[in-house]
C-alpha cells in the first residue's frame, strides 16, 4: 500500500519501540511527526532523514494542550497517530496520588484530548488511524504497578469509545503487549522470571509491534480491536 502524504505522529519516539516503529516508518516512506522530551541522537538521526521532531511534556494537561497547537502550526492533516509514550512507574508510600495523575495524564488524557482535538485532521486522509500502545498486564491487573495498569485498562476503554464515535472515516485500535524487550537495569533474574511467564518463552524485540502496526495500518476491516502481542502470556 503506497504511503499517503499525509504524515503519521508517534509519540515518544526517541528510545526502544517508539524510535524503532519510528525507523521502519520511514523506511516505508510515510511521512513522520515525531514528540520527544530528550533530544537525543536518536532524535537528530530521525530528524536527519526528514520526520519533524516535537518536544512534548503530557505529564500535564497544559503540556497537552501546548503540544497540539504546536502540532497544528506544522500540519492540517495526519494519515495515523500512534499513541507510545509511556511512563511506567511505580508508585511510591506517599506519593501515590502524584503517580497516578501521572499515569493517568501520559496514558489516558494524552491519548483522548490529541484523538479529539485531532479528529479533523485525520478525516482529511484516507484512510485513518489511531493505534494505542497499552499492556496486556490490563487483562488481569497487576499487584505491582496498580496505578500503571489502570491507566493502561482506561486506554483499552478509550479504543472502544473513539472506534464507535470515528467510524467509518477512522479506524481506531490498540496493540497490548506483554514482554518485548527488556530494560538495561533489568537483571538475570528478572530477566528469567520474566521469560517464564509466557507460553513462548522469548524476548521477541520492537519488530513484532511494527508488524502489529502495519497490520492495523493496511487492514481495512479491523477497528475497536486491541491485539494481544504477548507471547502466550495468559496460557500459563
Ligand atoms: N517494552 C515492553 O516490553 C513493553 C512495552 N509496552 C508499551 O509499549 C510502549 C513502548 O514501550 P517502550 O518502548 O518500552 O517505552 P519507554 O518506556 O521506552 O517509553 C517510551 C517513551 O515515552 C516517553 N515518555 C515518557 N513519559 C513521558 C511524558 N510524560 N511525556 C511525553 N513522553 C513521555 C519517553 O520519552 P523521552 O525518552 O524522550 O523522555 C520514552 O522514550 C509503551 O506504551 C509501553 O507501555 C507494554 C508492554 C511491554
Ligand atoms: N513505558 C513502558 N511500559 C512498559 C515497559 C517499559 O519498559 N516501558 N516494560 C514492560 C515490561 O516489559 C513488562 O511487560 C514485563 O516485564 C511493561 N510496560
Amino acid at each position: 500500500m503506497s504511503a499517503s502524504a499525509a504524515p503519521i505522529l508517534i509519540t515518544g519516539a526517541s528510545q526502544r519501540i517508539g524510535l524503532y516503529c519510528a525507523e521502519r516508518l520511514l523506511d516505508d516512506g510515510h511521512s513522520l511527526i515525531v514528540t520527544y522530551r530528550q533530544e537525543r541522537e536518536s532524535i537528530a538521526r530521525l530528524k536527519q532523514r526528514g520526520a519533524l521532531a516535537l518536544a512534548a511534556d503530557f505529564s500535564s494537561e497544559a503540556g497537552i494542550l501546548g503540544f497540539i497547537e504546536q502540532l497544528k502550526q506544522h500540519t492540517d492533516s495526519l494519515r495515523a497517530i500512534v499513541h507510545n509514550a509511556s511512563d511506567w512507574l511505580v508508585e511510591t508510600p506517599g506519593e501515590e496520588a502524584a503517580a497516578f495523575t501521572q499515569l493517568f495524564n501520559v496514558h489516558m488524557l494524552a491519548p483522548y484530548l490529541i484523538n479529539l482535538h485531532c479528529e479533523a485532521l485525520l478525516r482529511r486522509s484516507t484512510p485513518a488511524d489511531i493505534v494505542h500502545l497499552s499492556d496486556d498486564v490490563a487483562r488481569k491487573g497487576s499487584a505491582k504497578r496498580p496505578a500503571y495498569c489502570a491507566s493502561k485498562a482506561g486506554l483499552d476503554s478509550l479504543t472502544l469509545s473513539l472506534a464507535a464515535r470515528f467510524a467509518p472515516q477512522i479506524k481506531v485500535n490498540g496493540i497490548a503487549p506483554a514482554l518485548i524487550m527488556f530494560n538495561p537495569d533489568d537483571d538475570a533474574e528478572y530477566r528469567r522470571n520474566t521469560l517464564n511467564k509466557s507460553a513462548l518463552g522469548i524476548e521477541p524485540g520492537p519488530q513484532v509491534i511494527y508488524q502489529s502496526l502495519r497490520y492495523l495500518l493496511d487492514n481495512p476491516y479491523v477497528t475497536g480491536t486491541t491485539l494481544t502481542v504477548n507471547g502466550g502470556r495468559h496460557l500459563k
